[in-house]
């Protein structure tokens, strides 16, 4: 009730605050907040205040102000989804930050790029002829074991079907249930925190493989080695599965979108293929390998990954307000967490006109080869802990895009589902299945 803090939404039961009605649908919540408060607001939610910034000449203050704290709004998250003490997460997080952004700085994936288009071809060529199935299963067959022969090892990915089957299982289960892991005790949680388990003795047994199959060549050693080379206490398993997480709860969701938006829309679909065939029409369908300077030569696809990441950004990002800090004509006090929402962000008309619709021609204007995305745009978040992987993403993405295109044609059996609203956390889920027929071309 300060008369100079925000208005606070708090809902008619003390404590408990607003969470019951903010947690049915938290992004329609926050639009019609946002159209009844004004620009800043504060939920009051389950014994926290969530003070969220919506105007975006306020996003520099949430990314680069003294005032606000990376660190202290993300520690008992992680102790609570990887059981990281406190200790610890202050401790290590500064240099495992610094290390992932460093190995997978954009001028680095070349040591990446084609042990990934490998793994990519390998697990697509394992999918039959043609068939019917669903598009976010699909994705993720190919792209979970991959992405972690990649980044983990080839002896850390999953081998066969069933080792797949399992891992997609278990690692589902982790991802849904990871927003309300990070708020609830485990003891509500029973199913999640049994996952949670099940990949925490998976991790171990990476770390322990990664660690036997060391190599002293710094270059032929993976991520999750270089990790091991910096986490000295016993928590490494616990920090390899957050890394883990990060790299495929947002890239997956997003390959999903950036296809279904491509193959439900038949002009876009054909400018990708198009630009497929005139950069590698005649190369061998079961074995092509993309390098980085070819994937240069798929604009097009790579401004549809952008544009679909535009549109199914994270639902919120934090920081903690550690010193009173001023937004707008209001003072936010020490203790709130400062919330700001790339996916209501990036509907803004002032920065992308018409926001709701697909317009891959959008980032015609972006200087890309320069590392500079649209004004406006936040999906990555910023300032110093900005996302580590934001290249390695949009090589991924685009890489399988235009690999699964060239060899498969898809046509979709369904309409294509609307974005879940059940989630902040992240990028979004769809809200139901999507069937697509595939035929190998
Ligand atoms: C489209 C895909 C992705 C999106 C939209 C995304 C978005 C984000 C965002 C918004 C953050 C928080 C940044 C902030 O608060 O300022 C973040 C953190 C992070 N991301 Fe990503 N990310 C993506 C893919 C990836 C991938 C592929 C990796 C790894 C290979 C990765 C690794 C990480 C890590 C490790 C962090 C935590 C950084 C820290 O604790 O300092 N991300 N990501």
């Amino acid at each position: 009730k300060h008369p100079n803090y925000p208005p606070c939404i708090r809902g008619w039961i003390p404590w408990f605050g607003a969470a019951f009605q903010f947690g049915k649908a938290p992004l329609d919540f926050l639009a019609q907040a946002r159209a009844k408060y004004g620009p800043v607001f504060t939920i009051a939610a389950a014994g926290k205040r969530l003070t969220f910034v919506n105007l975006h000449e306020d996003f520099n203050t949430f990314f680069m102000s003294k005032d606000v704290d990376f660190q202290q709004a993300v520690q008992d998250p992680v102790q609570r989804t990887a059981s990281i003490s406190k200790e610890s997460f202050f401790k290590n997080h500064p240099a495992c930050h610094a290390l992932i952004k460093g190995r997978l700085t954009r001028s680095n994936l070349h040591e990446v790029s084609s042990d990934l288009c490998a793994e990519f071809n390998e697990h697509l060529e394992l999918l039959t002829d043609e068939g019917a199935g669903d598009l976010s299963d699909l994705v993720r067959h190919v792209m979970y074991p991959a992405v972690m022969s990649n980044l983990l090892g080839k002896c850390n990915s999953p081998a066969s079907k069933a080792a797949v089957q399992e891992f997609t299982e278990q690692f589902q289960t982790y991802d849904e249930g990871f927003e309300y892991g990070s708020q609830l005790p485990e003891l509500f949680l029973r199913k999640w925190a049994k996952a949670k388990q099940w990949l925490l003795s998976l991790m171990k047994s990476m770390v322990l493989k990664a660690k036997r199959n060391t190599s002293p060549d710094t270059n032929s050693k993976t991520l999750l080695q270089h990790f091991l080379t910096i986490l000295t206490d016993s928590f490494s398993p616990n920090y390899a599965l957050l890394m883990m997480w990060a790299s495929l709860a947002n890239a997956i969701p997003i390959t999903f979108w950036t296809l279904g938006f491509i193959i439900s829309q038949p002009s876009v679909y054909r400018t990708v293929m198009e630009e497929i065939a005139s950069s590698f029409g005649e190369k061998d369908k079961t074995k092509s390998v993309l390098s980085e300077s070819e994937l240069q030569q798929l604009p097009y696809i790579q401004w549809c990954v952008l544009e679909a990441i535009r549109l199914r950004s994270p639902g919120t990002i934090t920081r903690k307000v550690v010193r009173p800090i001023k937004i707008q004509n209001y003072i936010i006090p020490p203790g709130d967490m400062l919330m700001l929402s790339p996916f209501w962000a990036h509907r803004d008309p002032r920065y992308f006109p018409e926001p709701e619709k697909f317009m891959p021609e959008r980032w015609k204007k972006a200087n890309l080869e320069k590392n500079v995305f649209l004004e406006g745009f936040v999906a990555f978040g910023g300032g110093r802990y900005q996302c580590p992987g934001r290249w390695y993403a949009l090589m991924e993405i685009q890489m399988f895009i235009g690999l699964i295109l060239y060899k498969y044609e898809l046509t979709l059996l369904d309409s294509l589902p609307k974005p879940s609203s059940r989630h902040l956390v992240g990028t979004q889920q769809p809200d139901g299945p999507c069937r697509v027929q595939y035929n190998h071309r």
